[in-house]
């Protein structure tokens, strides 16, 4: 189960993919090359009919619920990729017992992503809110564990969905950390304060850029910039797939005079970064570092998130050898994270059952019990809840 503490699943080499079905891990589309690696996500700047298609696909596909992956799942098409998926990935909830195994005498370390983990996935980013129950978990959880919220969100606006002082926040994507004034009482190094913004400078050519991407894309119905102080996100949920192009096309006209900046993308949404070799995964590095367990092997991080970009920090954990990555996502996704959260089956199924561990009068190392629940809204809206369970 474990590699040099490292929470894998174990049947991984029984995995069973039908002769004629499509290899696993199209999903997102498109990829260099069929393997292992999760796709690059910086994005070619160039033009031509076939690399157009391609863009098309890629923001389709950056969200799991465009009409024609819904019209596969519903055809049951499907179901074969996504079972062989499941036996790579499990579910967090089935494999409960390994979790809690691996967790005997280490120090949790939870990270968190926002955006559809958190909090559902909506149309309006304003309007992305976390639910008092998850804000209840989640600071039950930092009761007991160092906890941090890493997204690609400005920290101050994650900040205001989350609410909870105590909490270390990573905002746009990592470039902007900042621990609670005290530290945390759970931690190896006893520092508080924490604070890092390793593109400080990029600061003025962010707020430019957002400028002109406001100012240019403003024609386009439903197009949103949003200012995420070390990044900026134009977002196309609601926008008429036939102004895709052309979005993109405004976005790239934008960016070719800024070499220094590059254009990623997430769930329907292009995000422009700066060139710096920082993500999510340099954000984990960063913040075990901080809290005393950059070369500890008695840490567990645990890192929930369901986008692109967490997946930088999944691939940390791989490297490392260390700790717990978990997917959330209803739909088969080329991931480093080893297990899965999804719905809604597995919500009232697995739920449940979780649920009675948390009711159980345990006794031994602290334990994690990861909560799934899913929203109304189609669109992945999947919620979890992480409940920690002391000695
Ligand atoms: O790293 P995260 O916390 O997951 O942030 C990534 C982006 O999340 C937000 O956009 C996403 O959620 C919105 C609200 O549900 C949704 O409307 C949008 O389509 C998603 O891409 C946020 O608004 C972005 O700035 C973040 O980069």
């Amino acid at each position: 189960m474990t590699k040099q503490g490292m929470v894998v699943p174990v049947p991984e080499a029984a995995v069973a993919v039908p002769p004629n079905s499509a290899p696993l891990f199209q999903y997102p589309p498109p990829r260099a090359a069929p393997g292992v690696a999760v796709r690059k996500k910086c994005l070619q700047m160039g033009a031509g009919a076939g690399r157009i298609g391609g863009w098309v696909e890629s923001m389709r596909a950056s969200s799991p619920t465009h009409a024609k992956a819904a019209a596969a799942l519903a055809a049951g098409v499907e179901e074969e990729r996504y079972a062989a998926w499941m036996v790579k990935h499990p579910s967090a909830l089935a494999m409960f017992d390994q979790l809690v195994a691996a967790s005997k005498g280490k120090q949790i370390v939870v990270f968190l992503d926002y955006d559809g983990t958190l909090s559902p996935i909506v149309d309006d980013p304003d309007a992305a809110y976390m639910s008092d129950t998850m804000r209840r978990a989640v600071r039950s959880v930092a009761k007991h564990f160092p906890t941090a919220i890493v997204s690609g969100r400005c920290r101050d606006k994650v900040f205001e969905f989350v609410k909870l002082a105590e909490l270390y926040y990573a905002g746009s994507h990592g470039m902007d950390i900042k621990g609670p004034a005290k530290g945390s009482r759970h931690t190896k190094a006893k520092g508080g304060g924490v604070l890092f913004q390793p593109a400080s400078q990029f600061l003025p050519m962010i707020e430019q850029v957002h400028d002109s991407l406001v100012e240019k894309t403003k024609c386009i119905p439903g197009a949103k910039v949003e200012n995420n102080k070390f990044c900026v996100s134009v977002h196309f949920r609601c926008v008429d797939e036939k102004s895709w192009i052309t979005l993109a096309d405004m976005v790239k006209s934008v960016l070719k005079d800024y070499p220094k900046l590059k254009l990623t993308q997430g769930r329907m949404v292009f995000e422009v970064r700066p060139t710096i070799k920082w993500d999510k995964g340099k954000a984990l590095e960063f913040l075990l570092e901080s809290l005393g367990y950059a070369d500890c092997t008695d840490v567990l991080p645990v890192y929930i998130g369901d986008d692109r970009t967490d997946e930088d920090a999944f691939k940390v954990l791989r490297k490392r050898g260390q700790g717990v990555g978990i997917l959330v996502s209803k739909h088969p996704k080329d991931t480093c994270a080893s297990y899965s959260l999804q719905e809604p089956a597995e919500a009232s199924d697995g739920v449940p059952a979780a649920a009675c561990r948390v009711g159980a009068p345990l006794q031994g190392p602290p334990q994690v019990v990861i909560q799934s629940t899913t929203t109304d809204d189609d669109r992945a809206g999947i919620n979890y809840t992480l409940y920690m369970l002391n000695i």
